[in-house]
């Protein structure tokens, strides 16, 4: 059997610098949060297709491990065999519509252990780039940094040396649809874009801009998307919280 931990992301701060074909374009400070993980695992059997167990309520087709499979047959056209003596499960913990990146970090950390496996194995750079068409976050999660500046759709990825921060994650029961707090933003908040207002953010470590910032909305330019699309998030007592992705995560650091 082979196994691998696809951590969640946090994002330390948010901002969109654009818009094109469709997409926004972005600077994001993504930090790995090494206790909360999924488990992806290889194990061996009969069948007689692809098979996926452990992902309840997400038709295969629309899984991104699924769609990572499909992506590695192109590299990897052996894979399909491959799958008629191995299954994939899936033990997840990183809840989903949660702004932690778990069905993104599913989809990186599965194409990690593929390539592992092969005796040809892809560079990690064209590893990330199959994995930005399924989609923005994946190529952070093939590229497994614990700290990174995100920019473009997600596609680049700058490893950023510092401290990792123990962080308290508070997930609230209300779900975020990434694709209806992008269209609030798109809608009322686009036309607010100012680069002038994070200039250098990339250069600062996390704990000092979260200190020198402390602003949830000024960090996370979906948070107030988020709260014109759930309306929920905005009863709760979030004083000295920080907001991730799209939601509906909260964070802050422990320690
Ligand atoms: C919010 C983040 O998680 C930040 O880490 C990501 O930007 C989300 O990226 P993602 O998970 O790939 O988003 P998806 O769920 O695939 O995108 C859903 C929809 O959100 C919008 N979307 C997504 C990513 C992006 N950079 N700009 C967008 O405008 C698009 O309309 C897209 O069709
Ligand atoms: N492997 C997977 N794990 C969880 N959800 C998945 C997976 N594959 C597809 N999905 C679908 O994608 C939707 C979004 O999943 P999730 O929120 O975990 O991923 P994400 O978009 O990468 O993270 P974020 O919450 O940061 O946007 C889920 O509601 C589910 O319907």
């Amino acid at each position: 059997m082979y196994s691998i931990r696809a951590y969640a992301k946090v994002n330390i701060f948010l901002k969109i610098t654009g818009h094109e074909n469709g997409y926004h374009t972005l600077l994001s400070r993504f930090m790995r949060v090494n206790d909360l993980y999924d488990t992806i695992t290889i194990v061996p059997g009969t069948f007689d297709s692809f098979t996926l167990e452990g992902c309840k309520g997400v038709p295969l087709h629309s899984n991104t491990i699924y769609k990572a499979y499909e992506a590695l047959l192109e590299p990897f056209p052996k894979l399909e065999d491959f799958f008629k003596s191995h299954k994939v499960v899936v033990e997840k913990s990183i809840p989903s519509q949660a702004g932690l990146g778990g069905g993104s970090s599913d989809a990186g950390a599965f194409m990690r252990l593929i390539n592992s496996l092969s005796q040809n194995p892809l560079s990690t750079d064209a590893l990330a780039k199959l994995g930005s068409g399924i989609g923005a976050d994946v190529p952070f999660f093939v590229y497994n940094y614990p700290s990174a500046n995100v920019r473009g759709f997600g596609e680049i990825v700058e490893p950023f040396r510092e401290r990792p921060l123990q962080l308290e994650l508070f997930t609230p029961d209300i779900g975020c649809d990434t694709a209806k707090v992008y269209q609030a933003y798109h809608k009322y908040l686009l036309r607010t874009l100012d680069p002038k207002s994070f200039f250098g953010w990339e250069n600062i470590d996390s704990r000092t801009l979260l200190q020198l910032i402390a602003d949830p909305i000024a960090l996370n330019d979906l948070y107030p998307a988020a709260l014109s699309t759930c309306p929920k998030l905005e009863k709760l007592d979030t004083k000295g919280w920080f907001f991730s992705g799209s939601g509906s995560t909260f964070f802050r650091v422990k320690d």
